[in-house]
């Protein structure tokens, strides 16, 4: 760009040149060479004066520059010129120096093809108090290991990628590092209707103990009878709201209703309190940690029944009457009614979504086989979970502990069905 303009050189040995800009922004800028070459080399350095100069039409305009081209062509005094060399280059820098220092009064900028700007790097955010933390933290775990497999016993990542979350598969002290700075509230809606109020302190005080453990957490008890709900200590930083809903006659409205209810109560309130929701049935307890590795876009649970059964064994909704219907070709795995999660804005369309089939079906007479268990695993059949957990967050206590389940970290409580019911 711009070197054909410059008369080319025919002897040219030696060479000095200095050059001084002047940006848009005021700042100075100076080079100063000394360059013994051949023509080509010459050459080379006239394109870069031009270049400069041109420069002008982006964010750069050169109100200054000299460049003085020495010629000696007589190459046998070589003694006198490194000497007239040496001082004009000595002369040269000091005057560009005084130049520089006039022009450039204020903050120095460079080219930004040259250097980043160093103002950037002389920037200081104003903390209230001194920091006296490391920027980066050593921090010393294992390391990953690219070509092996910390669990080879199950499977650990869904065929659209979503990890299956198993005891062994990931460093909880890593997930805190990246999610307690983050200062999240996680919310859980548990439901205690009728007599499954007696299930309520016991699954809290064992949630205090496993879930979530040192992050913000609001419990929301969804109840009939919210004055019959004996008071849990909780500890710091951690709330319990007690939501009053009418009772349905049937055990299956009062579950499947339960869609509805955490979805009016994201959109009324808990979408402006909490980051991620767990949306959990009561009759549980927790016995091993369940904690920021469980968070993600959307979260199912594996049932703890069918995890290793073909999918034409899943107890799916069959009749193709029903929203919920799935074929006996179609299904990845039987999901869990009993615990589901994400993003709060997440969980909002999701139940949104299982209460409007739901409503469907009802109004064409059918209920799904598992009521909204059933259109649950229909919906994320097609809507598929960005995070998977294994049984071992939702076993199930009748049943003994397979070895592939590490750590039973929750488990449901056999009950009398028809003593619990009404
Ligand atoms: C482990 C699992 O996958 N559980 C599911 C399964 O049976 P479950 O036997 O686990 O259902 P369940 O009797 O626990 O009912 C589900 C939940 O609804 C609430 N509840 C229910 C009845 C009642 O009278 N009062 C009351 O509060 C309570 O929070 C309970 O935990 O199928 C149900 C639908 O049929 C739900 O999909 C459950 O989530
Ligand atoms: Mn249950």
């Amino acid at each position: 760009m711009g070197g054909g303009k410059l008369k080319p050189c025919e002897i040219l040995p030696f060479e000095i040149f200095l050059l001084v800009h002047h940006t848009t922004k005021g700042c100075g800028l100076y080079h100063i060479g000394f360059r013994q070459g051949t023509r080509g080399s010459c050459h080379r350095v006239h394109s870069l004066f031009a270049d400069f100069l041109l420069s002008g039409e982006t964010n750069i305009r050169s109100e200054l520059w000299i460049s003085l081209i020495l010629l000696f062509s007589s190459p046998g005094n070589m003694k006198l010129q490194k000497l007239i060399l040496s001082v004009l280059a000595l002369t040269f820098s000091t005057i560009s120096f005084f130049i520089g220092v006039l022009i450039g009064k204020g903050p120095t900028h460079y080219l930004p093809y040259y250097l980043p700007c160093p103002d950037l790097f002389a920037l200081k955010l104003q903390y209230r108090e001194e920091n006296s933390h490391q920027l980066f933290p050593q921090f010393f775990y294992p390391q990953p290991k690219s070509v092996q497999q910390t669990r080879s016993d199950v499977l650990t990542v869904t065929p659209w990628l979503a990890p299956i979350v198993w005891e062994g598969t990931f460093n909880p002290e890593i997930l805190d590092s990246i999610y307690k700075p983050l200062n999240l509230t996680i919310g859980m809606t548990a439901f205690a209707v009728g007599k499954y109020i007696r299930f309520v302190s016991h699954f809290l005080e064992s949630a205090e103990q496993y879930f979530m453990v040192g992050y913000h957490v609001n419990y929301y008890i969804f109840t009939d009878n919210p004055k019959d709900i004996s008071v849990v200590r909780l500890q710091p930083g951690r709330t319990l709201h007690l939501i009053p809903i009418k009772k349905y006659a049937h055990w299956q409205e009062i579950s499947m209703r339960r869609m509805e209810a955490i979805n009016r109560y994201i959109s009324d309130t808990a979408h402006r309190d909490v980051d991620y929701l767990f949306c959990l049935d009561i009759d549980m307890l927790f016995h091993n940690p369940w904690g920021p590795e469980t968070l993600g876009e959307m979260v199912a649970v594996i049932h703890p029944g069918y995890y290793k059964v073909s999918r034409t064994a899943f107890p799916y909704e069959r009749r193709p009457a029903s929203m919920a219907y799935i074929s006996k070709e179609e299904g990845d795995f039987y999901y869990c009614g009993a615990a589901f999660g994400g993003l709060v804005k997440n969980v909002y369309e999701f139940t949104r979504a299982c209460h409007m089939t739901i409503l469907a079906d009802k109004a064409n007479g059918i209920m799904a086989a598992w009521q909204e268990e059933s259109h649950l695993n229909r919906h994320f059949l097609s809507q598929k979970p960005s995070k998977l957990l294994s049984p071992e967050y939702l076993w199930d206590d009748t049943k003994s502990k397979p070895p592939e389940l590490r750590l039973i970290r929750v488990s449901t409580l056999s009950k009398n069905y028809r003593e619990v019911r009404d």
